[in-house]
């Protein structure tokens, strides 16, 4: 199963039931050595014992294993048996003592999870448990004296994508101690526990504050039978880590299409298309940017150059404020009026600081009109927010097939939506699905993860009436089972990018490349998947330069997105 393939918790355990039901039972209580769990085990013990390897140079290494009460729990008692059998076989200079923290009542796992644990009775493993009857309250005296920092590698087997409620209590205390311990690598299972899996949600209710949502914080996840959307957008980059999937050897036919994809780097790059040695500025796209109402000239400047350093034949601006429609550091870049151009053969951007005025209207109504090839960002989206006349002639355009990019952060989706931002951040991917199949264009939904959406057919009634199932539970943690599959959408999460984002300017600079793009004959969703891409690529590389993440601004982030761009072709 490749890496960049996701799938929802609701496919996943399709996968695994066809799966375990393929597999020969036998005597039930043998070990087969082929089930899901002692596959699973086996894959995160190795990768545990690399991750120790590479992090620890002492001669005696320290592991704690976190089991809770579920098959999450099943696979950390397997990792515990697998470590300590490869520690056997280890040489006898360096000693390894493991831990194992159960916090789930033995008699209540299944089948294959007592299995694990009996082997790993076996071996020579210190044991520490919690009650489970009292792990709903919390009671500090009953943590288990465990220093969190002498380990150098702890486990997090305690909740996978069974997880149904806020982690609450003396686990909740746990993971808090772990959390601020960050004296090792944590190594997650299956998910961080605390993680929605589909959403990248810390899972909490309404009434729980930012503060008591609790999640394991891990260095890396290995992810059983598939990759998962969760670990990629919102929150999950922060918890998730280094991500690592291992399908357990279940063969491909027992997985379906995918929910979603992670924007994969070598599929990208055959998009950009070769230049040719005998062509001209003719050949590379003109794109119009519209915007730069009084004090916001800046925005629509930085998409201009923007699309200028990213291969843009000619570059024009339409400034609403007229009086400075020079870029003078970059005077190749040239003025034209929205109302005069030739829109035929322009890739339009309308948005960068347009503001609210006449005038902005106008422009936009006249783009959404005339332009067959159509990025819009920041203000223009405000404005389709509160004109229904504008958003239906955003929707015709499709009927049209013209082309169209939306690329709203989260406050201007849930402007187009009528929604909070907390309703569009408890299910990023189904909000841009969402925005697709109202608006029928590509969506860029931006934010850590950001998420590309597209419509294949027409059906927004399913995902709208998903969405609205969410309207009043936001933040309520059940696993989603009623939210429509992507097969009308498609969804791609982009993997690159950083907080160095965070700073205004940057979706300007993203408009600007989106319009580019558009501008070398790709499908508005190909324009969009490649232009969050790269647009994220340059600012980990800003990163690794040291200009971020804190301090990169936009400006320094356009040369940055030549670079990377120059570097994916070669
Ligand atoms: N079943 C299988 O064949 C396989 C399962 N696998 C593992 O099994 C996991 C799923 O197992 P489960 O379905 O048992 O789910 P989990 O192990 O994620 O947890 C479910 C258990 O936790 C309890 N629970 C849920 N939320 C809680 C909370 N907030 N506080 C306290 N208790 C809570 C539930 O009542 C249940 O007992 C996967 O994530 C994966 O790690 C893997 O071994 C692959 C194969
Ligand atoms: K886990």
């Amino acid at each position: 199963m490749q890496y960049h393939a996701l799938y929802q918790i609701a496919q996943i355990r399709d996968i695994e039931k066809q799966a375990k039901a393929s597999l020969a039972i036998g005597n039930p209580t043998a070990r087969l050595p082929d089930s899901l769990m002692i596959t699973a085990g086996k894959a995160a013990a190795q990768l545990a014992w690399r991750i120790l390897d590479a992090a620890s140079k002492k001669d005696v290494k320290k592991i704690m294993i976190l089991a809770g009460p579920g098959d999450n729990g099943g696979d950390a008692f397997e990792v515990a048996h697998q470590l300590a059998e490869m520690a056997q076989l280890s040489p006898e200079d360096t000693h390894y003592e493991i831990h194992v923290l159960i916090c789930g009542e033995p008699n209540a796992y299944s089948n294959d999870a007592k299995k694990s644990l009996l082997a790993a009775q076996t071996n020579s493993i210190h044991w520490h448990t919690i009650d489970p009857l009292q792990q709903a309250q919390l009671q500090r005296d009953k943590l288990p004296q465990l220093n969190f920092s002498q380990f150098d590698l702890i486990v997090d087997g305690l909740f996978g994508i069974g997880l149904s409620r806020p982690i609450t209590g003396i686990v909740a205390e746990l993971i808090i101690q772990i959390n601020h311990s960050k004296a090792c690598p944590v190594l997650a299972l299956d998910v961080p526990s605390g993680l929605n899996a589909d959403t990248g949600q810390v899972i909490a209710t309404i009434a729980t504050t930012a503060e008591d949502a609790v999640a394991v914080i891990a260095s890396h996840t290995i992810s059983f039978i598939a990759n998962k959307p969760g670990l990629h957008t919102a929150s999950g980059k922060d918890y998730a880590g280094i991500v690592v999937v291992d399908d357990l050897n279940i063969d491909n036919g027992y997985y379906p299409v995918p929910y979603a994809y992670l924007s994969n780097p070598s599929q990208l790059s055959t998009l950009i298309p070769a230049r040719k040695q005998n062509s001209h500025k003719g050949s590379y796209g003109d794109v119009l940017i519209v915007g730069g109402s009084t004090g916001m000239q800046g925005a629509a400047i930085l998409a201009g150059r923007a699309a200028l350093y990213t291969g843009a034949g000619r570059v024009y601006l339409d400034l609403i404020e007229p009086s400075s429609s020079v870029d003078y550091s970059h005077p190749e870049i040239m003025h034209s009026s929205i109302e005069e151009h030739d829109l035929s053969n322009a890739h339009v951007v309308i948005g960068p600081g347009l503001g609210h005025s006449p005038n902005a209207l106008n422009r936009l109504r006249h783009a959404l009109i005339h332009a067959p090839a159509l990025v819009i960002d920041a203000d223009a989206l405000n404005l389709i927010a509160i004109h229904t006349d504008l958003q239906a002639l955003c929707r015709n355009r499709s009927n049209l097939s013209w082309r169209t990019i939306i690329t709203p952060h989260p406050l201007e989706a849930a402007r187009l939506l009528n929604c909070d931002t907390g309703k569009i951040q408890a299910d990023r991917c189904l909000a841009a699905q969402t925005l697709a199949n109202q608006f029928r264009c590509t969506v860029i939904l931006k934010g850590s993860g950001s998420i590309i959406a597209a419509e294949i057919m027409g059906n927004s009634a399913e995902a709208n009436k998903a969405l609205a199932k969410t309207d009043n539970h936001p933040n309520d943690g059940e696993s989603r089972s009623t939210q429509p599959r992507s097969d009308k959408t498609q969804i791609c999460i982009n993997p690159s990018g950083n907080p160095a984002l965070a700073t205004a300017g940057t979706g300007d600079v993203l408009a600007g490349i989106c319009g580019t793009m558009l501008g070398q004959g790709l499908s508005a969703f190909n324009a969009a998947c490649l232009a969050t891409y790269i647009h994220g690529l340059a600012a980990d590389d800003c990163v690794r330069e040291n200009f971020g993440p804190i301090g990169m601004n936009a400006s320094e982030l356009i040369p940055a997105v030549r670079k990377v761009l120059n570097q994916m072709i070669q």
